[in-house]
């Protein structure tokens, strides 16, 4: 026996789920490919990787070095950026002394060579002790100048220069005390001695950029002092920064040194950005030294490969975040189009009409989806592990792990809340594509061009970053850069411990974006989909003590015009159902009235005008009427689909206005249109259908088994097949079968013998005989048959009201008070038929003529068989009688003379 009672939040999410595993599975093929295209884009960037490793990075003179080893030394300043050096240290010196020939001061004759200090910030000992070494014994520097470098947070260094005089008096408390211990590498590099002074002062917050080249060029040549027209520039330097750099670029702080009244400073002059492409014999450096009175230090740059960088450049990383961004949005499409499917073939209405509640379609659907983007991810991520790619590799896998997760939960949202605005799938494709494809290219000009410059308004980053596209975009360049500059230092990518500025915010905006669009996209769907009012949350509903109420506010206002009295009587029953609230009718309408706007300048249309209904359990109800006349619009308000203009009705004593969600739990729907997955089988639907309808274990078997012998689907295993490949009959019969299983207490068919060949509908007929007496039917149907087969009561329907109602006898009866006279003869014959006729029946009338065939209607008061026979028998003598008949009123009759009176 089925359980009678609503299926469980667990039932129905199980019915769901599985579903969705069959439909997912039948889907394998879609599937691999969409798993595919990660794989494929992963490969791609590999073969790139190893395009660029082989012709630019590679040994062997492929990079176009002179000399059989490919090295910086051996490499115009062109070739410099792709040229390697042969097993690199892994650390930087601390000290680096150029060669001789490289010396800044060889220029300068009577300036020795300089030596640069390399500190790094976080360990300072070393430096310390280095350079109390190298004080204390001069001489090993054969009295040359001396650079070191101090570092500061907000400048990559702090550079300063002193002679051999001055030696002694440096304080070496500035490295320690004013300057932070975030500082990075420096290189010093500079032309002319100048005088130090004895203290130096940190100088954060200064704005030191340029934009370009020239202006540095410009302001050091050209009188950068304008205010002071005294100063005197004598001399400029330029210290590298590697660590506190920002994606591929580079900064370069410049600093000049001036005399003014005699006192001679030392000052930052520029901040400037070259492009970090590949170490600093990059062109970018060399076009920055070139072409001025700089071009000495680029015989010092070369001289100063750092030996700590690796020169394969990870392209990977680089274009990594473009791919990455198309394979992670590429599930966007996914889910958007099956959300809006089920929208579009009204495959979630059907649901729901069986069923099925909000909240497990809910949860099971984003379960579903959440479960199948974290299959994806994991793919995308092992797989661009094992290839070796470094964005995955250097990376922590746990960070990875919270972002992606974040990323594919705020994609899910954005899919649910986009799916509410379409309702095509076509046009929801194409924007989802155009989506995914537009971000990517999009965050490569916004982000990539204006991350880096720090004279674009951090306010607008945040800005693009809150499109949701654009945050994924900024995440994934965080962890690129971080993976390209791991590998560049030969150290891992990002940990937690670097999880911060861009990361931490980006991922910040990402979480509370996903929450906040999930509650929206549920609430839209509420009151779009489920026709919620906008403040339903606010609102309690209470249908018991609304039914009583508006029995009382509208029974009194109901006005009864020009109806016939059989529909004023159905009236009356509903109102006496109302006032006595007895609750034992199946479905009770009460002036139920549908009114469409009038769209593209059509008046509206009423089309339905106060339906009034009693019907009790048990009872089958025909709804007949002309196309237009009402029909389905009187289904798809008691069935939810749309809401009554006016009036309500009562399903199982439950308001249709505020308790849709439990009637659903006892009626069974077959739609006017076939609303199937093509993927699934017949068996699969019903056995889905089933499940909401709290079937379980070999009950559900059995159940499925029966109703598809019921419809004739079980033989030949079509019950097995998919949908996809049924005729239009079987359909119909598979939505009847669905209608039916779980034994609903009220039933709702919509014309469901379309299509169907006179065996079908012969086999649909008894199933639907069955189902009455488990409960009520409402069917509509053009099938005079079929009316009067299976309905208890009749209810003719046209433009929108009830013009009769009454079982089928009673209205045959009614409106059928005449004989239906039928004779056919030669044409020849046809005024002799008609003198025939009129001698039996004075006020017979002619109905219908064509090619020698007569109908005539014959009063019945005014006729008596037998005279009729005797009748044709008679003139049967006189000329030929090819056919003749004489027929009671049918059904059919009744109907067309209703429908022309109305
Ligand atoms: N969404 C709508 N907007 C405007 N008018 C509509 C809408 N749906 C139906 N109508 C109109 O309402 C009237 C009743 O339509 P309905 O589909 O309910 O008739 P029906 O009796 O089911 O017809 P059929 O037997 O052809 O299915 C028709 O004139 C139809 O054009």
């Amino acid at each position: 026996m089925a359980d009678s009672s609503p299926a469980s939040f667990l039932t129905q999410a199980n019915a769901l789920l599985r579903k969705n595993l069959v439909f997912q599975k039948r889907n394998i093929w879609s599937n691999i490919r969409l798993i595919t295209i990660p794989f494929f884009l992963c490969l791609l960037l590999l073969v790139v990787q190893m395009l660029f490793n082989t012709q630019f990075n590679d040994v062997h003179g492929q990079c176009g070095c002179k000399e059989k080893t490919c090295d910086l030394r051996y490499s115009t300043s062109e070739q410099a950026a792709f040229c390697a050096i042969p097993n690199p240290p892994q650390w930087t010196p601390m000290l680096q002394i150029p060669a001789p020939q490289y010396r800044v001061a060889t220029t300068y004759p009577s300036h020795s060579s300089p030596a640069t200090f390399l500190f790094t910030g976080n360990n300072q000992s070393l430096g310390k002790i280095l350079m109390g070494n190298m004080y204390s014994d001069l001489s090993e520097f054969d009295g040359e100048l001396a650079n070191y470098v101090l570092g500061s947070s907000s400048f990559p260094a702090y550079t300063n220069y002193m002679d051999s005089a001055f030696i002694s008096d440096i304080p070496i408390y500035n490295i320690q005390n004013e300057c932070s211990p975030n500082s990075s590498f420096s290189i010093l590099i500079h032309q002319s001695p100048i005088a130090f002074p004895k203290k130096v002062n940190c100088v954060q917050g200064l704005n030191l950029w340029r934009n370009s080249f020239s202006n540095v060029n410009n302001e050091l040549f050209k009188g950068y002092r304008k205010g002071n027209p005294d100063e005197k520039i004598n001399e400029f330097a330029a210290a590298f920064d590697f660590q506190n750099t920002n994606g591929n670029n580079l900064n370069v702080c410049v600093w000049y040194n001036s005399t003014y009244k005699n006192d001679t400073v030392v000052r930052p002059m520029a901040l400037i950005r070259v492009p970090r492409l590949v170490n600093q014999a990059s062109n970018a450096y060399l076009e920055f030294l070139k072409g001025s009175e700089t071009k000495i230090l680029f015989e010092y740059v070369k001289e100063m490969p750092k030996p700590e960088t690796k020169l394969s450049l990870d392209i990977a990383s680089l274009i990594g975040p473009l791919f990455f961004t198309w394979v992670i949005l590429l599930l966007f499409p996914v889910i958007l189009t099956t959300l809006v499917y089920e929208k579009q073939q009204r495959l979630r209405i059907m649901m729901k009409m069986q069923g099925l509640g909000d909240a497990p379609h809910w949860i099971v659907s984003y379960t579903y989806f959440l479960l199948i983007s974290i299959l994806y991810m994991l793919c995308f991520a092992i797989f661009g592990s094992v290839i070796g790619l470094n964005f995955f590799r250097l990376n922590d896998y746990s960070i990875q792990l919270v972002f992606f997760l974040i990323c594919i939960n705020l994609q899910i949202s954005v899919a649910f809340l986009a799916a509410a605005m379409f309702s095509d799938v076509k046009t929801a494709t194409v924007i989802a594509y155009i989506y995914v494809f537009g971000t990517g290219l999009l965050g490569i000009f916004l982000f990539q061009f204006f991350l880096e410059d720090p004279l674009f308004p951090r306010g607008w980053i945040i800005a693009m970053e809150l499109y949701p596209g654009f945050s994924l975009y900024r995440g994934l360049y965080e962890l690129s850069q971080s993976a390209f500059s791991g590998d560049y230092r030969g150290i891992d990518g990002m940990r937690w411990r670097d999880f911060e500025n861009g990361m931490k915010e980006v991922t910040c905006i990402m979480l509370i974006e996903w929450l906040l669009l999930l509650v929206l996209a549920y609430y839209i769907d509420q009151i779009t989909y489920s026709g919620k009012h906008p403040l339903f949350f606010l609102l309690k509903s209470s249908s018991k003590k609304k039914q009583h109420h508006f029995c009382q506010s509208q029974t009194s206002k109901v006005v009864i015009e020009m109806e016939k009295s059989d529909v004023c009587q159905e009236r009356e029953k509903v109102e006496h159902h109302l006032l006595e609230s007895t609750g034992d009718c199946a479905v009770l309408c009460n002036n139920l009235k549908k009114v469409y706007s009038g769209k593209d300048g059509n008046p509206q249309k009423l089309a339905v005008r106060g339906l009034s209904l009693a019907l009790p359990q048990g009872e089958c109800f025909g709804m007949l009427g002309p196309n237009g006349a009402g029909k389905t619009s009187f289904i798809n308000m008691m069935t939810g689909i749309i809401k009554p203009s006016s009036g309500t009705a009562f399903v199982q004593g439950l308001d249709i206005l505020t308790d849709m969600d439990r009637i659903y739990t006892t009626i069974g729907v077959c739609p006017q249109h076939d609303l199937l997955w093509e993927k699934l089988s017949g068996r699969e639907h019903l056995l889905f259908y089933g499940r909401l309808k709290n079937l379980k274990g070999s009950v559900l078997t059995q159940a499925v088994e029966e109703s598809l012998r019921s419809v004739n689907l079980f033989h030949g295993g079509i019950g097995d097949k998919q949908v996809g490949k049924y005729s239009g009959g079987m359909k119909r019969r598979l939505s009847v079968a669905i209608s039916l299983i779980g034994s609903p207490k009220v039933v709702y068919m919509d014309e469901p013998s379309t299509g169907l060949d006179p065996a079908s509908r012969k086999s649909l007929w008894d199933v639907v005989k069955r189902a009455k007496r488990k409960g009520a039917i409402i069917l509509t149907t053009h099938s005079m048959e079929e009316a009067e087969i299976l309905c208890d009561r009749i209810g003719i329907f046209v433009d929108g009201s009830l013009q009769c109602i009454g079982n089928p006898k009673e209205l045959k009866s009614r409106y059928g008070g005449s004989y239906v006279l039928t004779m056919t003869t030669s044409e020849e014959h046809e005024k002799e038929v008609e003198q025939l006729v009129h001698n039996i029946s004075m006020n017979a009338k002619k109905i219908y003529r064509t090619a020698g065939t007569q109908k005539f209607e014959l009063p019945k008061q005014e006729v008596k068989i037998g005279e009729v026979f005797q009748a044709v028998e008679k003139a049967k003598t006189m000329f030929p009688v090819v056919a003749w008949g004489l027929a009671d009123t049918t059904l059919e009759d009744v109907f067309i003379k209703v429908a022309q009176t109305s």
